[in-house]
């Protein structure tokens, strides 16, 4: 396949590089195995559906990825670390590079949209005047909430209270944004919106998104690359 060039910004970069590579790949969990032999390929900007039913290990396999589980065996390439080298000092360095968010959005409830924000981009080494406060304009701005930087979480709904999280996890402008069940406690619209704003995020920046769910009728909310647990195994096809 001829590689497809992207323009984004002033930055070029092609869509066939890996983020993610595993080969091979044991995931236990204490004493047990959860995911045997695990091959994994995701590429820059790429959208990919992983499925499985609770209890499937996708969580498990996600927390292979930000370095939350180590590597049983195989070899493991996360947004250019090799995770069998990376100790835990450089883990923060790693999760730098990743946007992660949850299905409880996590907010600090006692401060406004934009004091979480700054928080977070504190806590991963900003200072002030080094345009935080520019980019958590920008941030919002993408999430659709360029108007609500003022607000207490409180007041948002589900869905806006789950697009700050986004906001939040796009601050440091990562290359794999990790989504685990983020729409489990919005409605089936509200879902297929956040599923859609993750997308269009991901093509414009070329971050690619793995979105995990166990709700297959979000399968149908656009086409994309489905990859499913299942009985210990992961299986890769074309979505
Ligand atoms: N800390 C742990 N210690 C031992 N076993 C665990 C631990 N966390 C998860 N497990 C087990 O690992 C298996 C996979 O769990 P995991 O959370 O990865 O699945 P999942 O597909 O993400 O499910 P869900 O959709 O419910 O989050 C489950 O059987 C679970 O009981």
């Amino acid at each position: 396949m001829k590689p497809q060039n992207v323009e984004s910004g002033h930055k070029s970069y092609q869509m066939t590089e890996a983020i993610v590579e595993l080969r091979g790949v044991n995931i236990r969990q204490g004493n047990r195995n959860i995911l045997e032999n695990v091959d994994l390929r995701i590429a820059r900007g790429e959208f990919v559906y992983l499925v499985g039913k609770t209890g499937s290990g996708k969580s498990s396999l996600l927390k292979t990825l930000y370095a939350a589980l180590p590597l049983a065996s195989g070899s493991a390439t996360v947004s250019g670390f090799d995770l069998r080298k990376t100790g835990r000092r450089k883990i923060p360095k790693l999760r730098r590079q990743l946007g992660i968010v949850f299905q409880d959005f996590n907010l600090l409830m006692d401060r406004s949209v934009e004091d979480n924000l700054r928080f977070a981009l504190e806590a991963t080494g900003w200072k002030k005047g080094t345009g935080a406060e520019e980019r958590i304009d920008q941030v919002l701005q993408e999430v659709g909430l360029a108007d609500r930087r003022r607000s207490m979480p409180h007041t948002l709904s589900g869905g806006e209270q789950q697009r700050v999280a986004f906001a939040r996890a796009l601050l440091n402008a990562p290359t794999l944004l990790i989504a685990d069940e983020v729409t489990g406690n919005l409605d089936p619209e509200t879902s297929k919106d956040i599923l859609e704003l993750m997308r269009n995020l991901g093509r414009e920046h070329g971050t690619a998104v793995l979105f995990a769910t166990h709700d297959y009728r979000l399968l149908d909310t656009f086409h994309a690359r489905v990859v499913r647990c299942e009985g210990g195994k992961v299986f890769n096809s074309e979505g």
